[in-house]
């Protein structure tokens, strides 16, 4: 089964621009890419590279410089979409996907949804030839919108690991107690540790 994963390694996670330098956000954005394309391939995925710019990865890939809705409908206008050839699309800053909880967008529904915190849509799986996607802003709530429009069955997944998308500095630390792959490695390497010395969680770098 195939999954798009968009990437835009030119200017990445410019929310974390208090927290790393731009060299630092290509690397660490780099660092999620490996885990989710892992965690794809160990859920039976064969991944796709969606990229704003060519990379050096061992994965097929697209370049498209153009805006992330437009690549992503562009992709979906050029897959055969049916219930035999579903087609799904996994952000490339999902550091806490695993395997399991990728399997889940395979359940049954012409179009799976899975949502990330603060009304994104972090995942998705179509098997609906007339579902495209409109990402940014309430992009959930639209897409739930869209699918029911075309007549599609819609099943949500309800997956805490999936819903985790890293963009801000409070999502390091989810990365930190919850990661195991080359994002949290790529965090420890360059400082950054857990700070439960106020009485809450937040992450701290040594100099
Ligand atoms: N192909 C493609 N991928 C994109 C584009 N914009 C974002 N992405 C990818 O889409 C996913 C979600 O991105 P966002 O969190 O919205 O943006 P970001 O660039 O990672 O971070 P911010 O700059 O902080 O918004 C990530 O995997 C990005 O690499 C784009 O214009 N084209
Ligand atoms: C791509 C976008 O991600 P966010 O900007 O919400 O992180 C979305 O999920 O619509």
């Amino acid at each position: 089964m195939d999954a798009l994963v968009p990437f835009a390694p030119d200017r990445p996670k410019t929310r974390l621009s208090d927290t790393l330098t731009p060299d630092e956000r290509r690397a660490f954005a780099d660092a999620m890419l490996t885990d989710v394309l892992a965690a794809l391939r160990a859920a039976d995925f064969r991944p796709r590279l969606l990229t704003t710019e060519a990379t050096d990865r061992d994965a097929p890939e697209t370049v498209d410089e153009r805006p992330l809705t437009d690549a992503v409908n562009a992709a979906l206008d050029a897959h055969d979409l049916g219930p035999e050839s579903p087609l799904a699309v996994v952000m490339a800053d999902l550091a806490l996907a695993t395997p399991r909880s990728l399997a889940r967008l395979r359940g049954r529904g012409d179009v799976v949804l899975a949502a990330g915190l603060g009304g994104g849509t972090n995942a998705l799986l179509t098997r609906d030839p007339g579902f495209r996607v409109d990402y940014h802003g309430a992009s959930y709530l639209d897409h739930l919108r869209a699918a029911r429009g075309a007549g599609a069955t819609v099943r949500e997944v309800d997956s805490r690991l999936l819903a985790t998308d890293i963009d801000e500095r409070g999502d390091l630390a989810e990365v930190l107690v919850h990661g195991d792959g080359a994002a949290r490695d790529w965090l420890v390497d360059v400082g950054f540790a857990v700070d439960a010395s106020g009485g809450r969680v937040s992450v701290g770098r040594q100099a």
